[in-house]
């Protein structure tokens, strides 16, 4: 299957679960996965026909700014959930990284999530 995917997308929020993480914002990145049949776009050059990339990630910083969830777990449950709704996106794996809260991890820490169904 086709995807349209969106990668290192970084915003800032309040996030996390400890008091004095209720009184600042930090940093987040987000990748997206989703699935979706190019072919009619391509043929017609039509941006209607596809996933609109720099929509949805105007949509992600939107909703990641505006939120100020506890866990990293409800904040990727819910965006997925609305962005799946928005954008009719089938599938979506949806990777949410803490890239400040482990010092030690250089990689950051975080959740990958997927829902929906891939199309066959
Ligand atoms: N699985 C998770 N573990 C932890 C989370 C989380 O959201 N999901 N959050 C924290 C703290 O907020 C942490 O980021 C502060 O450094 C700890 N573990």
């Amino acid at each position: 299957m086709d995807q349209v995917f969106i990668k290192g997308l970084t915003t800032d929020a309040v996030i996390g679960v400890y008091d004095w993480e209720r009184t600042l914002r930090q940093p987040l990145i987000f990748d997206l996965d989703m699935a979706w049949d190019i072919r009619p776009a391509a043929a017609d050059e039509d941006l209607a026909a596809t996933l609109n990339y720099a929509a949805i990630s105007e949509y992600i910083i939107n909703f990641v700014e505006a939120s100020a969830f506890l866990l990293v777990e409800t904040l990727a449950e819910q965006l997925a959930a609305q962005l799946r709704k928005e954008f009719h996106i089938p599938w979506l794996r949806l990777r949410v990284t803490k890239p400040t809260a482990v010092k030690q991890a250089a990689g950051g820490v975080g959740v990958v999530i997927e829902r929906g169904v891939l199309p066959s």
